[in-house]
Protein backbone atom coordinates (compact mmCIF):
# COMPACT_ATOMS: atom_id res chain seq x y z
CA UNK A 1 0.00 0.00 0.00
CA UNK A 2 1.32 3.51 -0.43
CA UNK A 3 1.91 5.61 2.36
CA UNK A 4 -0.09 8.78 1.92
CA UNK A 5 1.96 12.24 1.83
CA UNK A 6 2.71 12.84 5.85
CA UNK A 7 3.29 16.92 4.72
CA UNK A 8 -0.50 16.19 3.30
CA UNK A 9 -2.21 14.98 6.48
CA UNK A 10 -4.03 17.02 8.26
CA UNK A 11 -2.82 16.21 12.15
CA UNK A 12 0.55 16.97 11.52
CA UNK A 13 1.77 20.66 12.89
CA UNK A 14 3.48 23.03 10.31
CA UNK A 15 6.68 22.18 11.89
CA UNK A 16 6.72 18.69 10.24
CA UNK A 17 5.46 19.77 7.03
CA UNK A 18 8.37 22.30 7.16
CA UNK A 19 10.49 19.41 7.85
CA UNK A 20 9.29 17.32 4.67
CA UNK A 21 10.46 20.32 2.59
CA UNK A 22 13.60 20.70 4.54
CA UNK A 23 16.81 19.83 1.93
CA UNK A 24 19.02 17.30 3.50
CA UNK A 25 22.09 17.17 2.39
CA UNK A 26 24.70 20.52 0.90
CA UNK A 27 24.19 19.54 -2.85
CA UNK A 28 20.71 19.66 -2.05
CA UNK A 29 20.28 23.12 -0.61
CA UNK A 30 19.50 25.81 -3.60
CA UNK A 31 21.03 29.54 -3.04
CA UNK A 32 23.63 30.95 -0.47
CA UNK A 33 26.01 29.76 -2.94
CA UNK A 34 29.28 31.57 -1.52
CA UNK A 35 28.38 30.44 1.84
CA UNK A 36 27.67 27.33 0.50
CA UNK A 37 30.75 26.92 -1.79
CA UNK A 38 33.18 27.77 1.61
CA UNK A 39 31.27 25.42 4.12
CA UNK A 40 31.92 22.36 1.28
CA UNK A 41 35.91 23.29 1.96
CA UNK A 42 35.44 23.90 5.92
CA UNK A 43 33.31 20.31 5.95
CA UNK A 44 35.85 18.79 3.88
CA UNK A 45 38.80 20.06 5.29
CA UNK A 46 37.42 18.76 8.99
CA UNK A 47 36.95 14.86 7.84
CA UNK A 48 40.72 15.14 6.24
CA UNK A 49 42.16 16.41 9.53
CA UNK A 50 39.53 14.12 11.62
CA UNK A 51 38.88 17.28 13.60
CA UNK A 52 35.77 18.93 14.88
CA UNK A 53 34.98 21.78 11.98
CA UNK A 54 35.69 25.62 13.86
CA UNK A 55 32.59 27.32 15.24
CA UNK A 56 30.49 28.68 12.85
CA UNK A 57 28.01 31.37 13.44
CA UNK A 58 24.76 31.93 10.81
CA UNK A 59 22.81 35.27 10.71
CA UNK A 60 20.19 37.02 8.72
CA UNK A 61 16.54 37.13 8.80
CA UNK A 62 14.36 34.54 9.74
CA UNK A 63 13.90 31.68 7.52
CA UNK A 64 16.41 31.74 4.96
CA UNK A 65 18.07 28.65 6.08
CA UNK A 66 19.97 28.87 9.34
CA UNK A 67 18.98 25.80 11.42
CA UNK A 68 18.72 23.91 8.06
CA UNK A 69 21.97 24.27 6.80
CA UNK A 70 23.16 23.60 11.07
CA UNK A 71 21.84 20.12 10.51
CA UNK A 72 23.53 19.60 7.08
CA UNK A 73 26.39 20.59 8.73
CA UNK A 74 26.19 17.74 10.97
CA UNK A 75 25.18 14.99 8.21
CA UNK A 76 28.06 15.96 5.87
CA UNK A 77 30.78 16.28 8.82
CA UNK A 78 28.73 12.57 9.83
CA UNK A 79 28.72 13.55 13.81
CA UNK A 80 25.72 14.04 16.08
CA UNK A 81 23.49 16.56 16.07
CA UNK A 82 21.94 18.12 19.49
CA UNK A 83 19.89 21.64 19.06
CA UNK A 84 19.29 23.82 21.93
CA UNK A 85 18.37 27.99 21.95
CA UNK A 86 19.32 31.10 24.07
CA UNK A 87 16.23 31.73 26.17
CA UNK A 88 16.08 27.88 27.00
CA UNK A 89 19.82 28.06 28.37
CA UNK A 90 18.46 29.49 31.89
CA UNK A 91 21.48 28.26 33.98
CA UNK A 92 25.04 27.49 33.43
CA UNK A 93 24.57 24.28 34.93
CA UNK A 94 22.07 23.21 32.27
CA UNK A 95 24.58 24.22 29.23
CA UNK A 96 27.06 22.54 31.00
CA UNK A 97 24.77 19.39 31.04
CA UNK A 98 24.42 19.85 27.60
CA UNK A 99 28.20 20.18 27.02
CA UNK A 100 29.64 17.28 28.89
CA UNK A 101 26.88 14.89 26.95
CA UNK A 102 29.03 15.61 23.61
CA UNK A 103 30.75 13.21 21.66
CA UNK A 104 33.87 14.21 20.06
CA UNK A 105 33.45 16.28 16.89
CA UNK A 106 29.05 16.61 17.12
CA UNK A 107 27.82 19.95 15.96
CA UNK A 108 25.88 21.69 18.70
CA UNK A 109 23.23 24.33 17.36
CA UNK A 110 22.54 26.60 19.53
CA UNK A 111 19.01 29.42 18.29
CA UNK A 112 18.68 32.67 18.88
CA UNK A 113 21.94 32.75 20.35
CA UNK A 114 22.25 36.53 21.27
CA UNK A 115 19.39 35.67 23.55
CA UNK A 116 21.35 33.82 25.92
CA UNK A 117 21.55 34.24 29.69
CA UNK A 118 25.12 36.42 30.46
CA UNK A 119 26.22 33.57 33.30
CA UNK A 120 25.45 30.79 30.96
CA UNK A 121 27.83 32.95 27.82
CA UNK A 122 30.71 33.00 30.39
CA UNK A 123 30.66 29.30 30.59
CA UNK A 124 30.60 29.01 26.62
CA UNK A 125 33.90 31.01 26.15
CA UNK A 126 36.49 28.24 27.71
CA UNK A 127 34.23 25.74 26.42
CA UNK A 128 34.55 27.04 22.75
CA UNK A 129 38.00 28.15 23.22
CA UNK A 130 40.04 25.48 24.86
CA UNK A 131 37.11 22.27 25.22
CA UNK A 132 37.14 23.04 28.96
CA UNK A 133 34.45 24.05 31.83
CA UNK A 134 34.85 25.81 35.03
CA UNK A 135 32.33 25.01 36.72
CA UNK A 136 32.26 26.63 40.25
CA UNK A 137 31.18 23.85 43.18
CA UNK A 138 29.76 25.14 46.62
CA UNK A 139 29.12 28.29 47.72
CA UNK A 140 31.17 31.11 49.97
CA UNK A 141 34.47 30.34 51.22
CA UNK A 142 33.95 26.27 50.97
CA UNK A 143 33.44 27.42 46.99
CA UNK A 144 36.23 26.00 44.57
CA UNK A 145 36.02 25.95 40.55
CA UNK A 146 37.20 22.41 39.27
CA UNK A 147 37.73 22.22 35.60
CA UNK A 148 36.53 19.74 32.95
CA UNK A 149 37.64 18.49 29.90
CA UNK A 150 35.33 18.26 26.73
CA UNK A 151 35.37 16.69 23.74
CA UNK A 152 36.05 18.80 20.63
CA UNK A 153 32.82 20.31 19.01
CA UNK A 154 31.40 22.29 16.83
CA UNK A 155 29.17 25.22 17.81
CA UNK A 156 26.60 26.62 15.10
CA UNK A 157 24.71 29.36 16.40
CA UNK A 158 22.22 31.30 14.78
CA UNK A 159 20.64 35.02 15.18
CA UNK A 160 18.66 37.38 13.83
CA UNK A 161 20.27 39.89 15.00
CA UNK A 162 24.21 40.38 15.03
CA UNK A 163 24.02 43.93 16.54
CA UNK A 164 22.78 42.30 19.97
CA UNK A 165 25.89 39.55 20.06
CA UNK A 166 28.60 40.74 22.55
CA UNK A 167 32.20 41.25 21.07
CA UNK A 168 33.78 38.34 23.12
CA UNK A 169 31.20 35.57 22.21
CA UNK A 170 31.10 37.08 17.71
CA UNK A 171 34.96 36.87 17.91
CA UNK A 172 35.00 33.47 18.83
CA UNK A 173 33.43 31.94 15.89
CA UNK A 174 36.11 31.48 13.29
CA UNK A 175 33.20 31.57 10.39
CA UNK A 176 31.02 34.18 10.64
CA UNK A 177 28.38 33.94 7.59
CA UNK A 178 25.85 35.80 6.56
CA UNK A 179 22.57 34.79 4.81
CA UNK A 180 21.40 36.82 2.18
CA UNK A 181 17.27 36.78 1.18
CA UNK A 182 17.15 34.37 -2.62
CA UNK A 183 16.30 35.82 -5.91
CA UNK A 184 13.52 34.98 -7.67
CA UNK A 185 15.26 32.21 -9.82
CA UNK A 186 16.59 30.68 -6.56
CA UNK A 187 13.06 30.34 -4.89
CA UNK A 188 11.63 29.74 -8.32
CA UNK A 189 13.99 25.99 -8.11
CA UNK A 190 12.46 25.62 -4.50
CA UNK A 191 9.28 26.13 -4.99
CA UNK A 192 9.34 23.34 -8.46
CA UNK A 193 11.07 21.18 -6.00
CA UNK A 194 8.77 21.59 -3.05
CA UNK A 195 5.89 21.16 -6.01
CA UNK A 196 7.17 18.30 -6.63
CA UNK A 197 7.74 16.70 -3.05
CA UNK A 198 4.19 17.49 -2.45
CA UNK A 199 2.80 15.49 -5.43
CA UNK A 200 1.09 18.43 -7.23
CA UNK A 201 3.10 19.73 -10.04
CA UNK A 202 4.15 23.40 -11.18
CA UNK A 203 3.61 25.21 -14.41
CA UNK A 204 6.95 27.16 -14.53
CA UNK A 205 4.95 30.55 -14.71
CA UNK A 206 3.01 29.08 -11.37
CA UNK A 207 6.20 28.48 -9.84
CA UNK A 208 7.80 31.35 -10.96
CA UNK A 209 4.35 33.57 -9.81
CA UNK A 210 5.09 32.04 -6.28
CA UNK A 211 8.85 32.80 -6.28
CA UNK A 212 8.61 36.56 -7.10
CA UNK A 213 6.10 36.68 -4.22
CA UNK A 214 7.38 35.02 -1.22
CA UNK A 215 9.52 37.57 -0.29
CA UNK A 216 12.91 36.37 -1.10
CA UNK A 217 12.67 33.90 1.95
CA UNK A 218 12.10 29.84 1.53
CA UNK A 219 10.35 29.40 4.50
CA UNK A 220 7.16 31.79 2.90
CA UNK A 221 8.00 30.38 -0.40
CA UNK A 222 7.06 26.74 1.69
CA UNK A 223 4.29 28.16 3.30
CA UNK A 224 2.52 30.08 0.03
CA UNK A 225 3.37 26.78 -2.27
CA UNK A 226 1.20 24.93 0.74
CA UNK A 227 -1.92 27.49 0.03
CA UNK A 228 -1.60 27.54 -3.60
CA UNK A 229 -1.58 23.54 -3.49
CA UNK A 230 -4.45 23.87 -1.56
CA UNK A 231 -6.51 25.65 -4.06
CA UNK A 232 -5.28 23.50 -6.97
CA UNK A 233 -6.70 20.77 -5.49
CA UNK A 234 -9.92 21.88 -4.58
CA UNK A 235 -10.65 24.56 -7.23
CA UNK A 236 -8.22 23.64 -9.69
CA UNK A 237 -7.56 20.45 -11.37
CA UNK A 238 -4.57 19.64 -8.99
CA UNK A 239 -1.71 21.76 -11.31
CA UNK A 240 -0.21 24.78 -9.91
CA UNK A 241 -0.89 27.13 -13.09
CA UNK A 242 -0.06 31.00 -13.15
CA UNK A 243 -3.64 32.31 -12.97
CA UNK A 244 -4.47 29.65 -9.97
CA UNK A 245 -1.11 30.72 -8.26
CA UNK A 246 -1.91 34.68 -8.46
CA UNK A 247 -5.46 34.23 -7.61
CA UNK A 248 -4.30 32.20 -4.36
CA UNK A 249 -2.28 34.45 -3.23
CA UNK A 250 -4.27 38.05 -4.10
CA UNK A 251 -7.01 36.17 -1.64
CA UNK A 252 -4.23 35.27 1.16
CA UNK A 253 -3.41 38.93 1.06
CA UNK A 254 0.06 38.86 -0.76
CA UNK A 255 0.47 41.52 -3.09
CA UNK A 256 2.62 41.71 -6.41
CA UNK A 257 5.99 42.47 -4.17
CA UNK A 258 5.12 39.84 -2.43
CA UNK A 259 4.33 42.49 0.74
CA UNK A 260 1.92 40.85 3.06
CA UNK A 261 -0.65 42.86 5.62
CA UNK A 262 1.68 43.68 8.04
CA UNK A 263 4.10 45.00 5.36
CA UNK A 264 1.59 47.16 3.94
CA UNK A 265 0.01 48.58 7.58
CA UNK A 266 3.86 49.67 8.40
CA UNK A 267 4.60 51.27 4.51
CA UNK A 268 0.65 52.94 5.16
CA UNK A 269 1.25 54.12 8.61
CA UNK A 270 4.54 56.11 7.35
CA UNK A 271 2.52 57.44 4.58
CA UNK A 272 -0.81 58.60 6.21
CA UNK A 273 0.27 59.29 9.80
CA UNK A 274 3.97 60.39 8.93
CA UNK A 275 3.81 62.22 5.35
CA UNK A 276 6.46 59.58 4.63
CA UNK A 277 8.79 60.03 7.26
CA UNK A 278 11.38 60.27 8.96
CA UNK A 279 9.40 58.28 11.69
CA UNK A 280 11.93 56.52 14.67
CA UNK A 281 11.05 53.04 15.08
CA UNK A 282 9.56 53.26 18.40
CA UNK A 283 7.01 55.60 17.71
CA UNK A 284 6.34 53.35 14.62
CA UNK A 285 6.06 50.44 17.28
CA UNK A 286 3.80 51.67 19.38
CA UNK A 287 1.47 52.91 16.39
CA UNK A 288 1.71 49.54 14.88
CA UNK A 289 1.37 47.77 18.41
CA UNK A 290 4.44 45.56 17.40
CA UNK A 291 7.05 45.04 18.91
CA UNK A 292 10.45 47.06 17.89
CA UNK A 293 12.20 43.49 17.30
CA UNK A 294 9.41 42.03 15.02
CA UNK A 295 9.92 45.26 13.17
CA UNK A 296 13.64 45.13 12.96
CA UNK A 297 13.92 41.35 12.36
CA UNK A 298 10.66 40.31 10.39
CA UNK A 299 9.68 43.61 8.47
CA UNK A 300 12.05 45.87 8.10
CA UNK A 301 15.46 43.55 6.40
CA UNK A 302 12.61 43.13 2.65
CA UNK A 303 11.75 46.03 2.71
CA UNK A 304 15.29 47.67 2.71
CA UNK A 305 16.40 45.64 0.49
CA UNK A 306 13.54 45.71 -1.92
CA UNK A 307 14.33 49.46 -1.66
CA UNK A 308 10.82 50.40 -0.40
CA UNK A 309 12.07 52.38 2.68
CA UNK A 310 15.50 54.00 3.97
CA UNK A 311 17.07 54.16 7.08
CA UNK A 312 18.17 57.51 7.90
CA UNK A 313 19.98 59.03 11.44
CA UNK A 314 16.53 60.86 12.32
CA UNK A 315 14.20 57.56 11.66
CA UNK A 316 12.33 55.43 8.34
CA UNK A 317 11.66 56.85 5.44
CA UNK A 318 9.19 56.00 2.59
CA UNK A 319 10.85 55.92 -1.04
CA UNK A 320 9.45 57.14 -4.47
CA UNK A 321 9.22 53.31 -4.84
CA UNK A 322 6.84 52.98 -1.52
CA UNK A 323 4.77 55.92 -2.63
CA UNK A 324 4.15 54.16 -6.05
CA UNK A 325 3.48 50.82 -4.80
CA UNK A 326 0.99 52.13 -2.23
CA UNK A 327 -0.63 53.93 -5.05
CA UNK A 328 -0.03 57.73 -3.38
CA UNK A 329 1.05 60.64 -4.29
CA UNK A 330 4.33 61.31 -2.19
CA UNK A 331 4.34 65.04 -0.79
CA UNK A 332 6.73 67.59 -2.22
CA UNK A 333 8.82 68.86 0.76
CA UNK A 334 12.72 69.69 0.91
CA UNK A 335 13.22 66.05 2.77
CA UNK A 336 11.95 64.39 -0.47
CA UNK A 337 13.45 67.03 -2.90
CA UNK A 338 16.83 66.31 -1.55
CA UNK A 339 16.23 62.20 -1.02
CA UNK A 340 14.98 61.54 -5.05
CA UNK A 341 16.86 64.27 -6.38
CA UNK A 342 14.29 65.79 -7.99
N1 LIG B 1 18.02 26.56 0.32
C1 LIG B 1 16.87 26.02 0.62
N2 LIG B 1 16.25 25.22 -0.24
C2 LIG B 1 15.06 24.70 0.04
N3 LIG B 1 14.37 24.93 1.16
C3 LIG B 1 14.93 25.71 2.06
C4 LIG B 1 16.21 26.29 1.85
N4 LIG B 1 16.53 27.03 2.92
C5 LIG B 1 15.50 26.92 3.76
N5 LIG B 1 14.55 26.12 3.26
C6 LIG B 1 13.27 25.80 3.88
O1 LIG B 1 12.81 26.98 4.52
C7 LIG B 1 12.32 26.70 5.82
C8 LIG B 1 13.00 27.59 6.82
O2 LIG B 1 14.35 27.24 6.95
P1 LIG B 1 15.09 27.30 8.37
O3 LIG B 1 14.18 26.79 9.43
O4 LIG B 1 16.40 26.64 8.21
O5 LIG B 1 15.27 28.86 8.53
P2 LIG B 1 15.98 29.67 9.70
O6 LIG B 1 16.93 30.60 9.05
O7 LIG B 1 16.52 28.72 10.72
O8 LIG B 1 14.78 30.50 10.30
P3 LIG B 1 14.65 31.13 11.79
O9 LIG B 1 15.55 32.32 11.83
O10 LIG B 1 13.20 31.54 11.83
O11 LIG B 1 15.00 30.06 12.75
C9 LIG B 1 12.51 25.21 6.03
O12 LIG B 1 11.28 24.58 5.85
C10 LIG B 1 13.44 24.75 4.94
O13 LIG B 1 13.01 23.53 4.45
MG1 LIG C 1 15.79 28.35 12.66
Amino acid sequence: METPDPTLRPDRRPEDADRALRPQALGEFIGQQEARANLRVFIESARMREEAMDHVLFHGPPGLGKTTLAQIMARELGVNFKMTSGPVLAKAGDLAAILTNLEARDVLFIDEIHRMNPVVEEVLYPAMEDFELDLVIGEGPAARTVRIELQPFTLVGATTRLGLLTTPLRDRFGIPTRLQFYTTGELHEIVTRGARLLGVPADPEGAHEIAKRARGTPRIAGRLLRRVVDFAVVEGDGRITKPLADGALTRLGVDLLGLDGADRRYLSMIAENYGGGPVGVETLAAALSESRDAIEDVIEPYLLQQGLIQRTPRGRMLTQKSWRHLGLEAPKGPDQTDLFGK
